[in-house]
């Protein structure tokens, strides 16, 4: 922690961006900084008055130079030599031991901050609405937000620190320098200038590249991250792309190799600088100073006493002149931050919500219309141009939707493909605000109760029911935490998958792998509708999704399906004919109107879309003799 300048420090100065120092940062940005840094209020005083003594300190060593040439060496007198080197001895330890103490304290102020930030982050962003995560690029709001976060801390340790020392390290050799020799001191203050000028030009250039080459990254990121999850690496190797995709990597990652190369370049000619005007500053020390020794206006010990204390001059000056721009970027950080913490949710619960009523097992849609939220509903601007998302709102998906499913119903939903099925279903928990009319569950509207009593009494399974990349018990414990192994056994038994767990060797402590892939997709589905049991909601709405499983794991999910929908209320996407048949009624949504319902029979009597949708979607040759065999 000398007040030097460290490689480190000038390295990260010029790669931030000077633009920044142009941006205006509200008056709040910098109020709701000091809040934050409040509970660490405490140590932050302790590290600024260490920071202080340690800069102050740094004409010790180069007075003590003076001293042992001039008072010892020249004089002869060997006490003082011994005095003094004593002195340099212990004053080394007392700025080791300071450094040390220095960085516990800034690390705990640093981390603590991060983990404050980080934690609120996550609380935040997780109570966004599904639109939300539907629109931004999740990857890259979180490391954006990984970046920001320790720029943010930045603002609290380096930026704070490196300022304050700098402040103080200026004037403290700047006032030793002119009492030892105002002449020397002048002529060198007048080089650095040069320096400063050179150093703008270089971090103007380097940060533009660094920009670059971050982007250039951030594409080589997306890139890997897309290609080497599951799904990602199953289509390359479907369509046998590895050699174009082996060309785009190339091709983004020579875009970095370059950028790097001339960066390094940029870096160099900096570090050129930052070596030769201080030596160019020395040459002059010693060829004025030493005229002046000679004429003996000056000591010997003085002249090596300025040369040292010379070069402690300069990184502090020189980080003074980018100190706007630290700051900017450290508040830019946080700005961003923050905009993330304000970004509203657009399902937000009233504060007097009440519970769903106990027991509440009725489910009512009341002449709903919705649109999905365009992104002039939800904007989150540091993230514009690196999540893109769509623009424009895609216009009504549901128009006056009206029905209900008594306790204890059964209610199908069919309709060709984007009729507006899912949506339906989405607004029965309130993943989404309808924009009319009201969905009521127990008789309350979803928007009068809290979110957790209606995610408690709604369970779904969804056509690719998501698993975490965890162990079969804690996927199945998410839905009732603390429930002991022959809850699950049982509900695996009821959902048709307790043989196929017990036959792995690790049984229910088996990794499913990311997002459940490891398992087939029928056994997947009966995992989730284990899940569902495990959770017993008193509300289930399920998308039936067939179309991968073979017949002898449809009939199992079917069996399993039966044990989930048994005496509880449904809302079913309906696939197969069996659940069309048994629905106690059929909703046939096209375009996001429901254009016919009623039982099976009745609409097949009633001809018209539902007809249809039976002979293309419900009815194959199995189903065929069925019925004929039903008829007969
Ligand atoms: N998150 C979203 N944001 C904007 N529009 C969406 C979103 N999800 C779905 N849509 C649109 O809403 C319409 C209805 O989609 P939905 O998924 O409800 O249809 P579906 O009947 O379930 O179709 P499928 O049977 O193919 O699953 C479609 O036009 C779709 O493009």
């Amino acid at each position: 922690m000398s007040g030097m300048m460290n490689a480190g420090a000038a390295w990260r100065l010029l790669r931030t961006d000077p633009s920044v120092g142009d941006q205006r940062v509200a008056r709040d940005t910098v109020k709701r900084v000091v809040g934050f840094a409040r509970p660490h209020r405490r140590i932050i005083a302790v590290f600024l008055a260490l920071t202080v003594i340690d800069a102050s300190t740094v004409i010790v060593t180069p007075l003590l130079v003076q001293k042992v040439l001039d008072k010892g060496i020249a004089a002869g007198d060997r006490s003082v030599v011994t005095w003094v080197a004593l002195a340099m001895a212990g004053f080394a330890i007392f700025s080791a031991v300071l450094g040390v103490v220095s960085a516990w304290l800034s690390s705990r102020i640093g981390e603590g901050l991060i983990y404050d930030l980080r934690t609120q982050v996550f609380g935040h962003v997780q109570r966004q609405s599904m639109a939300f995560f539907t629109r931004t690029q999740t990857g890259a709001l979180v490391s954006r937000l990984n970046n920001d976060v320790i720029g943010a801390q930045r603002a609290f340790t380096s930026t704070l620190s490196t300022t304050v020392s700098n402040v103080i390290a200026v004037l403290v050799v700047g006032v030793t320098m002119l009492a030892l020799s105002w002449q020397v001191t002048l002529l060198c203050v007048a080089l650095f200038p040069f320096l400063f000028l050179a150093s703008r030009w270089v971090s103007a250039r380097l940060a533009g590249l660094t920009r670059e080459q971050m982007n250039g990254n951030a594409d080589l990121g997306n890139v890997m991250t897309e290609r080497f999850n599951v799904g990602g690496a199953m289509l390359l190797k479907l369509f046998g792309r590895r050699h174009e995709e082996d060309a785009l990597f190339a091709s983004k990652a020579a875009v970095v190799r370059d950028l790097g190369v001339k960066i390094t370049l940029t870096t160099r000619v900096f570090g050129a600088a930052m070596v030769l005007v201080p030596a160019l500053a020395t040459a002059l020390v010693y060829g004025v100073g030493g005229q002046l020794v000679i004429s003996k206006s000056l000591s010997v010990g003085t002249l090596v006493a300025l040369a040292t204390l010379l070069l402690r001059l300069l990184g502090p000056l020189q980080g003074l002149s980018n100190v706007r721009i630290d700051i900017m970027t450290a508040l830019v950080s946080f700005e961003r931050v923050f905009e993330v913490l304000d970004l509203p949710s657009l399902v937000q619960e009233r504060p007097d919500a009440e519970q769903v009523p106990p027991g509440a097992a009725s489910l009512e849609f009341d002449d709903v219309s919705f649109t999905y939220p365009g992104s002039e509903e939800l904007s989150l601007p540091s993230l514009e141009g690196v999540a893109r998302p769509e623009s424009g709102s895609s216009g009504p998906v549901l128009q006056g939707l009206t029905f209900a499913a008594r306790p204890g119903e059964m209610v199908a939903l069919v309709g060709p493909s984007g009729a507006g099925k899912t949506t339906v279903t989405h607004l029965v928990a309130r993943l989404y605000d309808v924009d009319s009319g009201a969905v009521l569950v127990g008789g309350s509207d979803v928007r009068d109760v809290t979110l957790q009593s209606i995610e408690d009494a709604v369970g779904y399974v969804t056509q690719d029911a998501h698993l975490f990349h965890d162990t079969i018990r804690n996927n199945l414990l998410y839905a009732r935490p603390g429930v002991g192994d022959d809850a699950i056994w049982g509900a695996l038994e009821a959902a048709q998958i307790a043989t196929m767990v017990h036959r792995l060797p690790d049984g229910l402590d088996t990794v499913v792998g990311d997002r459940g892939y490891r398992l087939s997709g029928g056994e997947r589905q009966r995992l989730a509708i284990a899940r569902l049991l495990l959770k017993s909601p008193a509300i289930v709405v399920l998308d039936e999704a067939t179309a991968h499983l073979d017949s002898e794991s449809e009939a199992a999910v079917q069996r399993a399906l039966d044990a989930a929908l048994e005496g509880r209320t449904s809302l079913v996407i309906a696939h197969r004919l069996s659940t069309v048949r048994e629905a106690d009624r059929i909703l046939v949504l096209d375009e996001g109107r429901i254009v016919q319902q009623g039982t099976h029979g009745e609409l097949l009597a009633e001809g018209g879309l539902y007809a249809d949708l039976y002979r293309t979607q419900f009815l194959d040759d199995s189903a065929v003799s069925e019925e004929a065999a039903a008829r007969a």
